[in-house]
């Protein structure tokens, strides 16, 4: 029986459409407005589009969208002082400061200089802390938009083997944290794990982000398994340009009962987060009550 497919881009804009009228809502009843401030270093190109369309939906909900884009060889001083400016800008909500930087940047340092309550990506120490123990964070997007598809699906994820494939800061370790709070039975599977294979078969969850073109094949997936791909690979076959998953979506969707095509899937559910979240700062930031169903 083939796979339901999740439409992850049908989702997101239900949720880009909830954050709309809540921001409408707050500008009505407070005049104020979320801002949105996107930092990026250097211009990688596929960083280029992802700023791009960031800067558009943030607009389009109604939020002010402002971007700085800074040299590749921008010193860290200098960064760290653009950084300063947003923190303590009362304009803008939330700041997002695109990864990877370039590698005479430190990463931890200019993420932890960012103000824990504007961080909308959750990459802060403190964010990840209060994550860690349960308690109210800033959830990083991806993971939240993959658990947002998985609670829209199943309702309950209580008590379902989930397996996590990629152990990063900022997709896998997030990841598995949200499902352990959801109940499900979490395993992290990363490059040194022994038989990939016999633990993703085990799984009713698998989440799969690993960065390798369709590393994952369909006969390691549980007969009814989730399959949630967060794998944005940009590939070249048979002379075309073509973005692939970390799982062969075919043969996976042949076994899966439910699957997450690329494009399609997490990607605009990351921002579709990314904009929730800065709704949320914004609200935490005036005292005002939260959206509901747009956090973890
Ligand atoms: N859709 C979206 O919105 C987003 C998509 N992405 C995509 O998700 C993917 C993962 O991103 P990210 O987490 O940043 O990647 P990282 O490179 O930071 O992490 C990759 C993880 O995969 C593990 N891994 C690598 N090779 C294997 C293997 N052969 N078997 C098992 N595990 C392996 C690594 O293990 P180890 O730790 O041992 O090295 C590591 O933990 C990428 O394709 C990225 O483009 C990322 C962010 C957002
Ligand atoms: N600080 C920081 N936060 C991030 O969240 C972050 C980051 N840095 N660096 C890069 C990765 C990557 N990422 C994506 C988000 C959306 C799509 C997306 O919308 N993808 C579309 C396709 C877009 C296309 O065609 O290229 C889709 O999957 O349908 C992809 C990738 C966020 N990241």
């Amino acid at each position: 029986m083939a796979a339901d497919v999740i439409d992850g881009k049908a989702f997101a804009a239900k949720v880009r459409g909830q954050v709309a009228e809540h921001v409408a809502a707050l500008k009505e009843a407070h005049d104020l407005q979320p801002g949105l401030a996107v930092v990026l270093v250097g211009s990688d190109p596929a960083s280029e589009v992802y700023v791009r369309s960031k800067g558009k939906m943030t607009v389009e909900v109604g939020m002010k969208s402002v971007e700085h884009r800074l040299e590749a060889d921008t010193s860290e001083a200098d960064l760290l002082a653009v950084i300063d400016q947003l923190n303590n800008d009362p304009t803008i909500h939330g700041i997002l400061c695109q990864l990877p930087l370039p590698g005479h940047l430190d990463e931890d340092l200019v993420i932890n200089s960012i103000d824990p309550a504007k961080d909308v990506d959750g990459f802060h120490i403190s964010n990840v802390g209060l994550l860690g123990t349960g308690q109210k964070a800033m959830v990083p997007c991806t993971p939240l938009g993959c658990l947002m598809m998985l609670r829209d699906y199943h309702g309950s994820l209580s008590g379902m083997d989930a397996v996590v494939i990629g152990r990063s800061n900022i997709v896998g370790k997030p990841m598995a944290n949200l499902l352990l709070g959801d109940s499900c039975t979490v395993t992290i599977a990363h490059s040194r794990t022994k038989d990939l294979a016999e633990v993703v078969g085990r799984a009713d969850i698998v989440v799969a982000a690993v960065g390798r073109p369709e590393m994952v094949p369909g006969d390691w997936i549980k007969e009814g398994a989730t399959v949630i791909d967060v794998g944005i690979n940009r590939i070249e076959r048979d002379g075309k340009k073509k973005l692939v998953g970390d799982v062969d979506y075919d043969s996976c969707a042949a076994r899966a009962g439910a699957i997450t095509p690329v494009p399609g899937g997490v990607g605009p559910m990351t921002i579709a987060c990314l904009l929730a979240n800065t709704l949320t700062a914004a609200c935490r930031a005036n005292n005002l009550p939260e959206p509901k169903g747009l956090t973890a």
